[in-house]
């Protein structure tokens, strides 16, 4: 299919009941052009004024009009208008929420309001994040008409393994995260990420303030579980000259060198009592005075923070003072657990490979990606790098196969039974008997709805080629 850019007149052609209107409305003096009586086409030019892509959808999920930047990223080439958003972004037969997915359509339908929902589209650069914003259009009656759908393309993160260093990811439990660092982004507001060691912490801090409007700014790691307590002071604060024995001259502190952009403290439960007091002044009071300076100085930062432990049993047990807990946990961001995101498995190595020295052309076989999946992953995300980067340097044909993982991994597999990891077998028993291919058809159709449609990430989970996929999809159901 070809990727060139379509036509404006490909991208704006008349629906037939539309063709009518602009013929009634062609002669000015028998119907003056009003915007009320405007056709889709002139709305279509309207949308150029949105710089993100941008649609009208009629309330039957029909695309009425739409911006070159809409066309440039659907099209692929093709007219669209007339055809169901549904079918243009996703390639479904059938609207979102008959997909198993949440439609921002329906919602904005229901509700009567502006809805934003976080889903997966087909783009030119394969499934990517878009952050779909609906919109209710009414007529003067105050009546539903049609929809304006914006799509906010998602820089955050990628769902497929593309270039770059950031956050990628593609199964549930990473979007729903990812729904809320787009939430709290734009905002000042305090974030506190909660998650295990491994689980990509600061590189969510970092995409939230990349995302954010101090993005340009200094983004400042301090590393509070290294600070040592006469350290703290001075490593945040900064010191003048003199202050104390062997400080030669004036030393900036990291809350002044974040100075516009945002302070990323990893590990705050590390903190000790006595110097969480003097962190919750400086967040209170917006100032702090250098070790051995007389006058306060102003911060300005944004602040997150992020933790392993179980801040809030902490505070029970007096290790964190609740005052500070209340000040630096405003929007709480769960970072799941690799174990949690068994279906971004195939794709985080595909991505991680190419971060590899090395890695670039580096595959992983079928039998040594079913290791990983039986294997829990303490370490998370850092502990599967860490795995690939020794698979890369002991692989000679550029294939990761199963003797190239450590001893643990590959025993985690053959010390697992099908009940620990997959449904239970009583639960098996309990479907109806079925010829095996009808079986293995519903079976497919279920996990290829549960992956948003990504049959290349589904034959990659099974072991099996995208082709012998399409074929058992394919099979005609009698
Ligand atoms: N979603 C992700 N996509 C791609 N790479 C990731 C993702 N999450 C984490 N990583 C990678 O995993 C490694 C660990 O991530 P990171 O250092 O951000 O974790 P952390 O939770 O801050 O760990 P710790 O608590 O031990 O400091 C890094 O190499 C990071 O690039």
């Amino acid at each position: 299919m070809s990727k060139s850019f379509p036509s404006e007149s490909a991208i704006f052609h008349k629906s037939t009941s539309e063709a009518s209107q602009d013929k009634a409305a062609s002669s000015p003096a028998k119907a003056p052009r009003q915007a009320r009586g405007a056709s889709f086409v002139e709305l279509g030019a309207l949308l150029e004024v949105i710089e993100q892509p941008a649609s009208i959808l009629s309330l039957d999920y029909e695309i009425l009009a739409c911006n070159a930047a809409y066309a440039a990223i659907y099209a692929e080439g093709e007219a669209i208008l007339g055809r169901r958003c549904y079918q243009v972004t996703h390639g479904y037969q059938m609207p979102c929420d008959q997909a198993g997915e949440s439609c921002p359509l329906k919602r904005c339908q229901e509700t009567g309001q502006r809805q934003r929902v976080l889903h997966l589209h087909n783009t030119p650069l394969g499934q990517e994040h878009v952050d779909v914003e609906m919109n209710p259009v009414r007529n003067a009656a105050g009546e539903l008409v049609a929809y304006l759908e914006i799509m906010h393309l998602v820089k955050e993160a990628r769902a497929s393994a593309g270039e770059g260093q950031g956050l990628v990811g593609r199964s549930a439990a990473f979007n729903q995260m990812l729904a809320l660092i787009r939430r709290a982004a734009p905002a000042e507001i305090s974030v506190l990420l909660l998650g295990e060691s491994g689980t990509g912490k600061e590189l969510v801090a970092r995409a939230i303030h990349d995302a954010s409007p101090r993005a340009r700014g200094p983004f400042v790691t301090v590393e509070c579980s290294g600070l040592s307590e006469s350290l703290f002071e001075s490593e945040l604060f900064g010191h003048e000259r003199g202050a104390f024995t062997g400080a030669i001259g004036r030393k900036k502190g990291l809350v002044e060198a974040a100075r516009g952009g945002t302070l990323f403290l990893d590990e705050i439960g590390e903190i000790p009592l006595a110097q969480q007091v003097k962190l919750l002044r400086l967040i209170e009071t917006g100032t702090y005075r250098t070790v051995g300076g007389i006058e306060p100085q102003h911060a300005d930062f944004r602040l997150v923070c992020a933790t392993h432990r179980h801040l809030q049993q902490q505070v029970e047990q007096g290790l964190f003072r609740q005052d500070l807990y209340y000040r630096i946990s405003a929007f709480p961001v769960y970072l799941p657990r690799l174990a949690e995101r068994q279906e971004d498995l195939a794709l985080l190595v595909e991505a991680l490979l190419k971060r590899i020295p090395g890695g670039e052309g580096v595959r992983m076989s079928a039998a040594a990606l079913a290791c990983l999946r039986h294997y829990a992953f303490p370490g998370n995300i850092r502990e599967l790098r860490n795995l690939l980067e020794r698979g890369v340097l002991l692989s000679d044909d550029g294939l990761i196969q199963p003797e190239h993982l450590p001893d643990a991994v590959r025993e985690a597999k053959s010390g697992s039974s099908f009940t620990e990891q997959g449904p239970a077998l009583n639960d098996l028993a309990q479907l109806p008997l079925m010829p095996l291919e009808e079986l293995e058809s519903a079976y497919l159709n279920a996990q290829l709805l549960s992956m948003q449609g990504d049959k290349r990430a589904l034959a990659a989970a099974l072991g099996i080629s995208e082709r012998t996929l399409y074929r058992k999809l394919q099979r005609p159901k009698n």
